[in-house]
């Protein structure tokens, strides 16, 4: 259950008076989640969602992923919007976090993944791409190419408890992947633009089989699109057991060009985007795994689902994508 900080009553109701949205009724923990304390909050208005940021998220950047909200949700996506206070701030402070209310999106994650579903999500990320490019204040991706090396050495003394050889397992693969990135030395760079950059099952709503709704934007940044595609990809497209399913792949993918083509040097660059976003996960559901004590309150990721995809597609580096 990822509720790092608790919220009494009373500091509720406080809170709660500088806002227009009614009294509380009830706000409980949530349990999904890992990043931040999520609470779903019912008041005598209408039911919304209560987050106090914790742990990875910079204070300072907030104004950012709430604008970039407030943007795409004006725009037409389904996405949460930032509630404001009674003076026009959507970013407060409640129990010493910085925290926010948001709209509550009907709908659930994604649970059993199939083809559909994959080509609503690449019609979605799309889109998403597409709407964001008025949106011009740009936030760098703080955990792209240039975080991974040393998210690695802090994994280095006990990476290996999960697996032997992992973590050199990991660097053989960084090795290659680093001097292929998209705009290092001669490599073309590529469309960019605002990215979710974790657009996973559990982020992704669905209603009656149908997309209703993407949230959890705080990993949202300024980056390849492409790579976008990538990390989605990473996370529909492999069954439980981690095999690659291309047709899920070739179904996201064809609906993203449906509604942005992609570029050559998209394409080209597809599979070493692709490993670069295993290696991502892998390191930081790696690292969360060394750092979190065993009482917190958070269900911890399993990193070696992400070194499966990493040793997929970097068996195709150099290669056309696989699907
Ligand atoms: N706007 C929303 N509408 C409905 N449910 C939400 C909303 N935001 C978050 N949730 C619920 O809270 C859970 C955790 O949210 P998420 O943003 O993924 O947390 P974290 O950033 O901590 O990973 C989601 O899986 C979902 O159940
Ligand atoms: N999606 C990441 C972890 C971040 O968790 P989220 O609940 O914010 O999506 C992973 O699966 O490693």
């Amino acid at each position: 259950m990822a509720v790092y900080t608790e919220v009494p009553d009373d500091a509720l109701a406080a809170f709660l008076e500088g806002y227009d949205i009614g009294r509380p009724i009830a706000c409980h923990g949530i349990a999904e989640g890992v990043e931040n304390s999520n609470f779903l909050l019912k008041t005598t208005e209408a039911t919304f969602i209560l987050t106090l940021y914790e742990r990875r998220v910079n204070p300072d950047e907030l104004p950012w992923f709430l604008g970039l909200m407030q943007y795409l949700a004006a725009r037409g996506l389904s996405c949460p919007l930032p509630v404001a206070d009674r003076h026009g701030r959507t970013l407060r402070e409640l129990r010493g976090r910085p925290a926010a209310i948001t709209t509550f999106l009907p709908g659930k994650g994604a649970v059993a993944v199939d083809v559909d579903m994959c080509a609503q999500v690449g019609t979605a990320m799309a889109r998403l791409h597409l709407l964001g490019e008025g949106f011009v204040a740009e936030r760098p991706n703080s955990m792209g190419p240039q975080a991974w090396t040393g998210l690695l050495d802090a994994c280095r003394a006990r990476g290996d408890e999960l697996r032997p050889g992992l973590v050199h397992d990991i660097g053989a693969v960084l090795a290659r992947v680093l001097p292929a990135w998209p705009g290092v030395g001669n490599n073309p760079t590529l469309p960019r633009g605002q990215i979710h950059a974790d657009l996973f099952p559990d982020n992704v709503f669905f209603r009656d089989g149908a997309l209703s709704g993407i949230i959890d934007f705080y990993f949202a940044c300024t980056d390849w699109y492409a790579y976008d595609l990538a990390i989605t990809i990473n996370a529909w497209c492999f069954d439980a057991d981690h095999r690659f399913m291309p047709a899920r792949a070739a179904a996201m993918t064809a609906a993203y060009r449906h509604v942005r083509p992609l570029e050559a040097a998209e394409d080209a660059a597809l599979t070493t985007l692709a490993t670069g976003a295993a290696i991502r996960f892998a390191l930081t559901r790696l690292y969360d795994w060394i750092n979190t004590p065993p009482d917190a309150l958070v269900t911890r990721k399993n990193p070696l689902d992400y070194l499966a995809r990493m040793e997929f597609f970097a068996a195709h580096l150099g290669q056309e994508f696989p699907a």
